[in-house]
């Protein structure tokens, strides 16, 4: 199958390389020149585990380009995954999914079925079966499909071709364009979940609000555990072994980040405050999550209560491991947090890179933390487990270590003689040594 898929990031960037591995002849196009001139020469644009070795390896299924309107006009399917961020008041901004339109309709000679992954409030698709009527494309040109994308940045290549379900919306009595989206993913084993355009856009709201809300949820038996001396990571492990509850999502901490869960709650909130709903367990779900970096910092002033010139080591700043996308990580909201009370922050992060003012940031971890009065691990990288703490022992000015994520290993840090303080970590003393 002929495709074009537009915007080449996160989604449009993976969605091109798992469907030129999975046999079609793909067209990947942004409007970001200076990104695909970098992809035709071969380097690719974001750190994401398997996507570059794929890519070489498919590479004779997929070309980039600028020109969207000649890739349009060869595709017989088009993926819009261009992005959808976030207004001042919440709202979703539309403006790159309008621009994507307009050219389509200006584009369009012979039938296509667009598929629209990126992440839209409901109604929008259906919105955009009426701009295109409205400038006179034909209706028998075009079939609009909602096909929500559920990949994790970090696991996006395997989270593409092992997925739990394709969730497909569609529109009233469109049977062909389901033909056509068991074509586009044949070779991935997985169910569809077949519903209308309004449904899929619901599915996909619904289930990063699901999972944010559980995070805050864990969050809040974090504060509550810390007070009663109870250790989150037992309740973690005694609840989610029922499998209604599930043992996934679980990790309490400093907060989701990342460029979805924050602006999808968001959106979802405005959308349903514009219907009149008030939507009290989101609008909760993000009150924590945004004031969970200030439980940290309360913990960091009862150790060392004036900031003032000292020397704070943050080791990650990305939303998460395995990425290096920093948009909304919880790690810069601590760090402007560190610096607004006149520390000296030094970080490290094995990928992610933030360059601004009053923070120095080092390419080898071990000079994040020459002379440092505090580490904070703000990103749960696997590198950080394997930290040597005897060597890290002699470099440091103080022995406090806050572990924002609860992931590293207590008892191997207490040894060395370091304070460890995580959130809701009490010490349980009568459980196995870990
Ligand atoms: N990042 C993620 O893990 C996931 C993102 N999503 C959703 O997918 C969508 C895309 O997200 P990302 O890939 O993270 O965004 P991104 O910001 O990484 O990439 C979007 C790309 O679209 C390009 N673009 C914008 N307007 C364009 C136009 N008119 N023509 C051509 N290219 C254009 C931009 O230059 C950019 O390269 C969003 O709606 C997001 O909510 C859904 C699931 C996962
Ligand atoms: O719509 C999207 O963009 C995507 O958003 C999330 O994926 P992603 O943001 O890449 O990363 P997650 O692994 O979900 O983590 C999000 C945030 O929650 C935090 N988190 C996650 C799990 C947990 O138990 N605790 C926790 O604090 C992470 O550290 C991170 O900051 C969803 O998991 C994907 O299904 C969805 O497609």
């Amino acid at each position: 199958m002929e495709i074009c898929v537009i915007g080449a990031g996160y989604v449009g960037l993976t969605s091109a390389v798992v469907f030129a591995r999975l046999g079609h002849k793909v067209t990947c196009v942004d409007k970001d020149s200076e990104k695909i001139k970098k992809l035709n020469e071969g380097s690719i644009t974001i750190f994401e585990p398997g996507l570059e070795k794929l890519l070489v390896g498919f590479n004779r299924n997929i070309s980039f380009s600028e020109d969207i309107e000649d890739a349009i006009g060869r595709a017989e399917t088009i993926l819009i995954a261009v992005g959808t961020p976030q207004l001042p008041d919440g709202e979703a901004d539309l403006q790159f999914v309008n621009e994507v339109i307009l050219t389509i309709a200006n584009t369009i000679y012979s039938h296509k079925t667009i598929i629209t992954k990126s992440t839209v409030p409901i109604g929008t698709n259906d919105k955009l079966v009426e701009i295109l009527l409205e400038l006179e494309v034909k209706r028998s040109r075009f079939h609009i499909v909602s096909n929500p994308e559920f990949l994790r940045e970090g696991s996006a290549v395997k989270d593409m071709l092992h997925p739990d379900k394709i969730v497909v919306g569609l529109e009233d009595h469109d049977q062909q364009s389901l033909i056509k989206l068991k074509q586009l993913y044949y070779g991935i084993n997985a169910p569809f979940v077949v519903t209308s355009l309004k449904g899929a856009e619901m599915i996909k709201y619904a289930s990063n609000s699901f999972l944010a809300t559980k995070i805050s949820f864990m969050n809040e038996m974090a504060r509550i555990c810390d007070v009663f001396n109870v250790d989150i990571m037992d309740v973690a492990k005694g609840i989610g072994s029922d499998p209604r509850i599930g043992s996934e999502f679980l990790q309490a901490g400093i907060g989701y980040g990342g460029s979805c869960f924050p602006k999808d709650l968001q959106s979802l909130i405005y959308t349903s405050k514009k219907q009149e709903i008030l939507p009290k367990l989101l609008m909760a779900t993000e009150e924590i999550n945004q004031t969970q970096v200030d439980v940290y910092m309360d913990k960091l002033k009862s150790y060392i209560p004036n900031l003032t010139d000292k020397k704070i080591t943050v080791l990650g700043l990305s939303f998460k491991p395995n990425t290096d996308d920093i948009r909304s990580s919880p790690a810069i909201r601590l760090i402007h947090k560190l610096v607004a009370h006149n520390a000296k922050v030094h970080v490290y992060d094995p990928k992610a890179k933030y360059e601004t003012t009053n923070v120095i940031q080092f390419h080898h971890v071990n000079d994040a933390l020459n002379d440092t009065d505090c580490i904070i691990v703000a990103t749960d990288w696997d590198e950080f487990l394997y930290l040597d703490w005897n060597d890290i022992k002699r470099r440091v000015n103080e022995n406090i270590v806050l572990d924002t994520r609860n992931f590293l290993n207590r008892n191997k840090v207490e040894k060395h003689g370091f304070t460890y303080v995580g959130l809701g970590r009490s010490r349980n003393e009568t459980k196995l040594p870990e």
